[in-house]
């Protein structure tokens, strides 16, 4: 293989670049040439986006660095329907008249569904990427656990029933994608921060934290020690919650609860869903979990609550909600997303040099060894309908009556982010947080550097043949 193309899919991550370098590293030592295809997959599809050569003479552009959060190429939620022959034999030409022999793409579980109908025709790589920790399986036989339920005159709906109650860590597939660990910290930060704003002022917090229908998030936001944590995955018995609640209120004035926003009630509604819609990639937009819960904590405590303990005028006043937002998603990615992002853009680069197709190089622990690259095909994520799910919190990693981290939760998170920052993460805060050149400079955005080294297949109708 002489030229690979990469690209990044889906929502963005503090890893992206670290991945691409990764890639473009292990392409500079095999001699391949990489072409960075911008937008995700709306840079097939449309050809007056450009392209950008990301190791001319084997040599990484030095724009490309892998401890600058967000993507050098840009990311989108642009669809391929693998029905739509004409587009999808509009792309391919337009990927072989670049010389793309392979193609890697960075990505979530929706990244393996857009990348099947290329892969008909050239060869791709993953490499994971997500912040919610959903690409990947609880225990390789996870997708025989699932059932389609079709009944007359509604919309068919998947069902699954866990086969195994208990876990190892050997046995999770991909243990973490680059983007969970900083997303973390983020959060981790982000309820501390609020926690003593909330113990000062007597009042309840409630923090979203993203993850969609996945509870990685709010699992890991453990090491900001709120009080409470409600995942996805366990609809939220309300009763039990408000009698945590007002314990908890009891003894310390002050709550802090942490809301994965997929959260469910015990119906299996969203709480958020009042406000849902889609994004172009079909995703459902959660908003809304957060404030759905302070509406439900407000009437149940009620304004008495509070007067009567002389610490607001009413419950609304005593119940605030923050969202942590797409901060969780940017800046700076910690060593530990730095450098498995890298280890497994290379490793994606192998498995396309290898001959592999439709393989996911994925992350591996075992408590002997420790963290290893691995892969896998990514047909073996699928179920017996061809669907590939995201991957939620298996129940052993929570426990429901603490509303915590399970013991094999927290045996879960210890591998990650015992050593997931490193030195020099500290000291880009010390050298980086207040440099004062930062008053006098604007802020310097890679994309206008990279804006010079687009090139375009197509100008204006006419073939610059750049290649
Ligand atoms: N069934 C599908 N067929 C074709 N394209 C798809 C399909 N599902 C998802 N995609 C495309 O794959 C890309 C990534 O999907 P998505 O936005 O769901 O993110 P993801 O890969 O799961 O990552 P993240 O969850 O971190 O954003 C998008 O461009 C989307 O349009
Ligand atoms: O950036 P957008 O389109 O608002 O998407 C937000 C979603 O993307 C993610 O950050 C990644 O899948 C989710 O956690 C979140 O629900």
């Amino acid at each position: 293989m002489r030229r690979i193309g990469v690209l990044t899919a889906g929502g963005d991550t503090p890893a992206l670049n670290a991945t691409i370098y990764g890639v473009v590293e292990r392409a500079n030592q095999l001699g391949v040439e990489v072409i960075g295809i911008i937008k995700g997959f709306g840079g097939m599809v449309d050809p007056r986006i450009p392209h950008l050569r990301l190791n001319p003479l084997r040599t990484t552009i030095p724009e490309l660095r892998p401890d600058i959060g967000g993507t050098i190429l840009g990311a989108s939620r642009t669809y391929i329907d693998k029905n739509e022959k004409e587009l999808l034999k509009a792309v391919v030409a337009r990927l072989r008249r670049l010389g793309i022999e392979g193609i890697i793409c960075v990505g979530g579980d929706g990244t393996i569904n857009g990348l099947q109908p290329i892969s008909d025709f050239i060869p791709c790589a993953l490499a994971p990427k997500t912040i919610d920790n959903d690409l990947g399986l609880n225990y390789i036989e996870e997708p025989n656990d699932w059932e389609l339920i079709e009944t007359p005159g509604h919309k068919s709906k998947y069902s699954r029933i866990y086969s195994r109650t208990e876990l190892e860590l050997a046995d999770i597939v991909n243990y973490a994608t680059p983007g969970y660990a900083t997303a973390v910290f983020v959060v981790a930060q982000a309820i501390e921060r609020t926690r003593t704003t909330a113990e000062s002022h007597r009042r309840i917090a409630i923090v979203e934290v993203m993850g969609r229908d996945s509870g990685y998030i709010a699992l890991g936001s453990a090491y900001g020690q709120p009080d409470i944590i409600l995942v996805p995955e366990i609809p939220i018995d309300i009763e039990r919650l408000e009698r945590r609640v007002r314990e908890i209120y009891e003894l310390q004035k002050h709550v802090v609860i942490v809301v994965g926003e997929g959260v469910r009630d015990e119906e299996g509604h969203q709480l958020g869903a009042k406000s849902a819609s889609v994004d172009p990639a079909g995703n459902i937009q959660f908003t809304g979990a957060s404030e759905a819960l302070q509406q439900i904590l407000i009437e149940r405590l009620g304004d008495g609550y509070f007067q009567h303990r002389r610490r607001h005028d009413n419950a609304k006043q005593a119940i605030f909600t923050r969202k942590v937002g797409h901060t969780q998603r940017g800046g700076r990615p910690i060593m530990f997303d730095r450098f498995y992002a890298t280890q497994l853009g290379g490793k994606a680069t192998e498995l396309l040099v290898h001959g592999r197709n439709n393989h996911i190089a994925t992350l591996q622990y075992s408590p002997e060894h420790g963290f290893k690259l691995d892969s896998i095909a990514a047909n073996k994520l699928r179920d017996r309908w061809g669907q590939i799910h995201a991957r939620t919190l298996h129940p052993y990693l929570y426990d429901e009556k603490k509303f915590q981290p399970s013991k094999f939760g927290r045996a879960y998170l210890k591998p990650i982010f015992t050593q997931a920052l490193g030195r020099d993460d500290v000291e880009h805060l010390l050298n980086d947080a207040f440099n004062p050149g930062k008053l006098s400079m604007v802020y310097p955005s890679v994309n206008v550097d990279i804006h010079k080294r687009l090139e375009h297949l197509e100008a204006d109708g006419i073939d610059p043949d750049p290649i």
